[in-house]
């Protein structure tokens, strides 16, 4: 018999131990294949030979009912004795090679990768696919360190695009992650994950056939969104010049709506956001709990997650904050404030960008550059003082934001006396704002608090409120700067605070510096 075709899409592990109590594993099967699943592997890590190829023969009759390939985990007897359609092996099971030369070669055989050396050898070894994980923490493993989309996507890269060798991604994989992890595993190879192997988020569901409908069509979503990135047409893109003629009705429908922002800011800037908030004419809620995440994500309009003074309880609420707004399509802007300026500052960002789908980051060049490290962008790399970058900065700063946009699939906002703001596609220098901004703490995240504001009322476009966001708080500090009342920081603080209140919103359109960058 011919290798069977294999459709990877939505891949059921079996758990015996944690399937549902209220139905039988051989249910649990029969239903997810009904809600979609389109491989199912059969593990069974505490039966002997015997029982196991019992339960195998049983789980096969459900299984070839619907046509739906068998897989055996980790013991190839099995697998022949009932003449399941492969096995899946582990890296501390028997070796690919050899369970190749015992399966024969229309056997389907899978072996799980946590490295991209492993991928490699998997690859040079004769595997059909690969298992990439532990993505995330899950009940089953718990390994030292999991990849998270990111260490996904690094190692999806090494596999050439040409390849036949097919990947599923595994661990902890659930409806709300999966088109994240899907989405982002597109990468500069052009290669998408071919599936998802779930096992609690099917056997534990209450109903395995809902859980598995669901799942598949979160897949299918993320499919779709990770091939459009591939092709670079993820939005129909406003020119930049039409996006500059929508900053004054932008400006005004803000004022208008008054969108509400959840902060989960730092303790220095706290106050001053909230109060740039205001005078934009949004309207700011501080809330640094995670038992509120949920209840805020549904009356909020966006969300600024700010790493400026770390706590374990701030990242909690951080991480809870952004994956209840991804769920309600709530714009997420992360501040990733001194990123490179610590070990723990470094995690926590690569923490919170593998969460969730982060829509627009902001920072400057050396959180950009720590953010360009932790996602696999090759650029040079900016030194940290604490939460200020140190030197002249990138040497050509434009592709770096463009770079690290078009790798996260997100808007990339990088704050200096230019400020650059890119989506992959777009690329701009912003050339207003006044040195004085420099000179207070906290401007950069006001301007997160900004951009938050306009995402809210721009939700097609971030990269329009990106800009927009930026250029108001310029513009805002170039007319305080130049106010006879402000003679240093301290009275520039407040003339900042009252001057946002008092833009104009035609000024956005005669008073913008704003270049567009053609890059390659
Ligand atoms: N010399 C300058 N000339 C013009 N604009 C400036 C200058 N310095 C800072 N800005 C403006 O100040 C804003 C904040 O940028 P900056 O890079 O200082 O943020 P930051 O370092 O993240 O600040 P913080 O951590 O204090 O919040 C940006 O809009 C930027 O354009
Ligand atoms: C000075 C400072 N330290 C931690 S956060 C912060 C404000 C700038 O974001």
């Amino acid at each position: 018999m011919p290798k069977p075709v294999v459709d990877y899409s939505l891949y059921l592990v079996t758990d015996s131990g944690l399937n549902n109590p209220s139905r039988t594993l051989l249910q649990s099967v029969e239903d997810s294949i009904k809600g979609g699943v389109t491989l199912v592997q059969l593990r069974e890590k505490e039966l002997d030979t015997e029982a196991f190829i019992e339960l195998a023969k049983k789980v096969h009759e459900v299984t070839k009912k619907y046509n739906v390939p068998l897989l055996i985990n980790d013991n190839i007897e099995v697998a022949l004795a009932i003449d399941a359609e492969g096995a899946h092996v582990g890296q501390d099971d028997i070796s690919c090679v050899e369970a190749r030369k015992l399966l024969g070669n229309d056997k389907i055989l899978g072996i799980s990768t946590g490295t991209p050396e492993e991928a490699k050898k998997a690859l040079a070894d004769g595997a059909d696919y690969i298992g990439i994980g532990t993505c995330f923490m899950t009940q089953t493993k718990s390994p030292k360190r999991t990849l998270g989309p990111i260490g996904v996507r690094t190692i999806l890269e090494v596999i050439p695009k040409e390849s036949e060798l097919k990947t599923v991604v595994i661990g902890g994989i659930k409806h709300d992650n999966t088109r994240r992890v899907v989405e982002h595993s597109a990468g500069s190879h052009g290669r998408i994950v071919d599936g998802v192997a779930v096992v609690t988020g099917i056997v534990s569901a209450s109903d395995a056939k809902i859980a598995s409908e669901q799942l598949l069509r979160e897949f299918r979503i993320g499919y779709e969104n990770a091939s459009k990135h591939i092709q670079g047409q993820c939005q129909a893109r406003e020119s930049v010049e039409n996006v500059l003629k929508s900053f004054p009705p932008l400006l005004s429908t803000l004022r208008e709506k008054s969108p509400l922002t959840h902060h989960i800011s730092n303790y220095v800037v706290m106050n001053d956001t909230a109060n740039a908030t205001l005078a934009l004419g949004g309207s700011p809620i501080m809330a640094p709990s995670a038992v509120e995440a949920e209840d805020l994500s549904k009356v909020v309009s966006s969300v600024v997650l700010n790493i400026g003074t770390l706590t374990e309880s701030f990242v909690e609420c951080m991480i809870e904050a952004g994956k209840h707004a991804n769920v309600q399509s709530k714009p997420v802007i992360f501040d990733p404030v001194g990123a490179g300026a610590t070990t723990l500052r470094e995690n926590t960002t690569r923490r919170i960008l593998n969460s969730m789908h982060v829509d627009i980051i902001k920072g400057n060049a050396g959180e950009i550059s720590t953010i360009a490290k932790i996602v696999g962008c090759d650029t040079e790399s900016i030194a940290m003082r604490g939460v200020d970058s140190l030197g002249s900065g990138f040497s050509n700063p434009a592709a770096v934001v463009q770079a690290v946009a078009k790798r996260e699939k997100c808007v990339v906002a990088m704050t200096g006396v230019i400020d650059y703001v890119s989506d992959g596609v777009r690329t701009v220098a912003i050339k207003n704002g006044h040195s004085y901004q420099g000179r207070i703490t906290g401007s950069g995240c006001m301007i997160a608090s900004s951009i938050a504001s306009f995402a809210a009322i721009s939700p097609n476009d971030h990269f329009a409120a990106a800009v927009a966001g930026i250029l108001a708080l310029n513009l805002a500090g170039e007319h305080a700067a130049r106010r006879d009342d402000v003679r240093g920081p301290g009275t520039f603080r407040a003339a900042f605070i009252d001057e946002i209140a008092n833009l104009v919103p035609e000024q956005m359109l005669t008073e913008a510096k704003i270049e567009t960058i053609q890059l390659n």
